[in-house]
């Protein structure tokens, strides 16, 4: 079935469709199930419509990573085609920096209302496109419309502040958008990384043209729709298609006030070098290589539980994974083996049931290279306790996806390359400890520094470790949970600037200063 035909199906394009909705969620179910979808309607948006590729070279396939098929081809944009998507983003961003915050929360209020309203049918596309639980999409998808009201609400509370100065002169300060925003996302969250820039961007008055991931172009031109429905001005959040090339004509353009990024450390250089050249405002949310600390006065099923949720989320594909769980010694044994038991009943397969709580891998080569990190770490010493095995399921249509099954790696140092390096896959390495300024010492010796956790029972070592961590946030007693009002963001290589939360706002705007003189100038001339 085409894209266009399931979109109308499932009533992805207009409300008049959602009616009546039980009826249209059981069509809208069977239209995508695994394996049938395919997508043929053009993936760029700009000037308030889809725009076909003016190209249809350096085509590449784009695949359904819970079958292995081709879902659509991906064109990637070219000089023209990113410069027509920043000139109409331009256009729209004049119009919308005039409109009053109130207004501009209105529009954005209603996006996440229909957000909210296709919640299953754009968490399903999600799934197709790549590979996650239709459970863990679902909350993504939650986040995302959660995150568009929660900058709605700020969008009208911003402000300036007044300064007294002396002989009645005073000075006011506006918040004012950047301009037009370039906003480049990673594979692991489409539609959420989508809005987590978006949401920010046009609260504070900007305009926004976002490049997905090569391997996940389906869901952001999804975003591009509702927010025309719910009433921005054409062109305001553009979407353009393509790989490395197209980002770096999106950095290098003169119209690009700042650049938001969400990928690997390496890009991350590369954007900042390209944005230095035109002075653009970088945000970096990079790679991480977590650590998760686990004190044996822990309260352990939740500590076990932590530690699932800190390594299994979107197959291990999360850049804030607590990946290093460090456990000290004494509770060893009894970790490992409800870790283990626990690892090994998740049911892996079909993304889309709701059973399922593991899915596919975004790609074959991102598999493969999960899988030689597990071979490795045996190689230096390691021992599996359970998975890190080529996963096929019984389901014939699912015998081409790229399924692994989630690994817990035992007998880890920290010199072992599965310790040092992201894998980006379901592995979990674990190392013992003795003591807690070991283990602090030890957790802080990486390059990276996204996110941490320690589970303990005893409040003063809680905040202790957490104060000396070295990384942008620590869960104490949990792990991975994200609430939009909570910044999140790097230390060290892992990045800065942060997303989420009141604090964003500054990420998003500019400060100016007014002076107003109220008597004569002394001038000293
Ligand atoms: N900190 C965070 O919030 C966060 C969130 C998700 C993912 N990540 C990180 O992202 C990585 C995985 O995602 P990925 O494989 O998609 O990352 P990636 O760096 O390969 O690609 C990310 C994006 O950058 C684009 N890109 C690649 N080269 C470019 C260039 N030269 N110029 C401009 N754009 C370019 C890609 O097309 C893609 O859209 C992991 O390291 C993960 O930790 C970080
Ligand atoms: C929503 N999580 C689980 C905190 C992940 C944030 C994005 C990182 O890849």
């Amino acid at each position: 079935m085409s894209y266009s035909a399931c979109v109308e199906a499932s009533g992805i394009r207009g409300p008049s469709l959602l009616v009546p909705s039980f009826r249209l969620l059981r069509r809208s179910q069977e239209a995508t199930s695994t394996g049938t979808v395919e997508i043929t309607d053009p993936l760029n948006y700009w000037g308030g419509q889809r725009v076909k590729p003016r190209r249809e070279k350096n085509a590449e396939p784009v695949f359904e990573p819970a079958t292995g098929r081709v879902l659509c081809q991906l064109f990637p944009c070219g000089s023209e085609e990113v410069d027509e998507a920043m000139q109409s983003a331009q256009t729209a961003y004049l119009k919308w920096r005039k409109m009053a915050g109130m207004e501009r929360a209105r529009v954005m209020l209603e996006a996440a209302r229909i957000i909210r309203e296709r919640r299953e049918n754009i968490a399903r596309l999600e799934v197709i496109n790549n590979g996650k639980s239709v459970t863990e999409a679902l909350v993504d998808i939650d986040v995302a419309w959660q995150s568009i009201e929660y900058y709605a609400g700020l969008a009208r509370t911003l402000s300036g502040q007044h300064v007294q100065l002396p002989g009645g002169a005073f000075a006011y300060t506006i918040r004012e958008p950047l301009g037009v925003c370039v906003g480049i996302g990673a594979f692991n969250y489409p539609f959420q990384i989508a809005v987590t820039k978006s949401a920010p961007a046009l609260a504070c008055g900007n305009a926004m043209v976002f490049k997905p991931s090569p391997m996940t172009p389906v869901t952001a031109v999804i975003l591009a729709e509702i927010y025309k429905e719910a009433g921005v001005p054409d062109g305001l959040f553009c979407v353009v298609q393509g790989g490395a090339e197209t980002g770096t004509l999106l950095c290098h353009h003169p119209m690009a006030a700042k650049v938001s990024f969400t990928g690997s450390v390496p890009t991350g250089k590369k954007i900042m070098e390209m944005s230095a050249k035109g002075v653009k405002q970088v945000t970096l949310e990079l790679g991480g290589k977590s650590p998760l600390i686990i004190f044996k006065d822990c309260e352990l099923e939740n500590a076990v539980k932590g530690a699932l949720m800190a390594n299994f989320l979107t197959q291990g594909q999360v850049c804030c994974n607590g990946t290093r769980v460090f456990v000290q010694k004494e509770i060893m044994p009894q970790f490992l083996e409800e870790v283990v038991k626990r690892t090994k009943a998740i049911a892996v397969g079909d993304p889309l049931l709701d059973g399922t709580r593991m899915g596919a891998l975004i790609s074959k080569p991102q598999l493969d290279k999960a899988l030689q990190y597990v071979s490795q770490a045996k190689a230096e010493g390691g021992k599996v306790l359970c998975g890190g095995d080529p996963f096929v399921p019984s389901d014939p249509k699912l015998k081409g996806g790229y399924f692994m099954s989630p690994c817990v790696l035992d007998n880890c140092r920290d010199d072992m390359t599965c310790v040092k390096e992201e894998i980006f896959g379901p592995v979990m390495s674990v190392m013992p400890f003795d003591t807690e300024e070991e283990v602090i010492r030890r957790a802080n010796n990486t390059t990276y520094g996204l996110a941490s956790g320690v589970f303990t029972r005893d409040i003063s070592r809680a905040h202790r470790v957490a104060e000396n961590l070295e990384a942008g946030t620590c869960y104490i007693n949990n792990y991975n949970i994200s609430p939009v009002e909570m910044p999140f963001g790097g230390y060290k290589n892992s990045g800065f600037g942060r997303e989420n939360g009141q604090v964003t706002i500054e990420y998003y705007s500019q400060l100016k200063t007014v002076v107003v003189e109220m008597g004569n100038v002394e001038s000293l001339f």
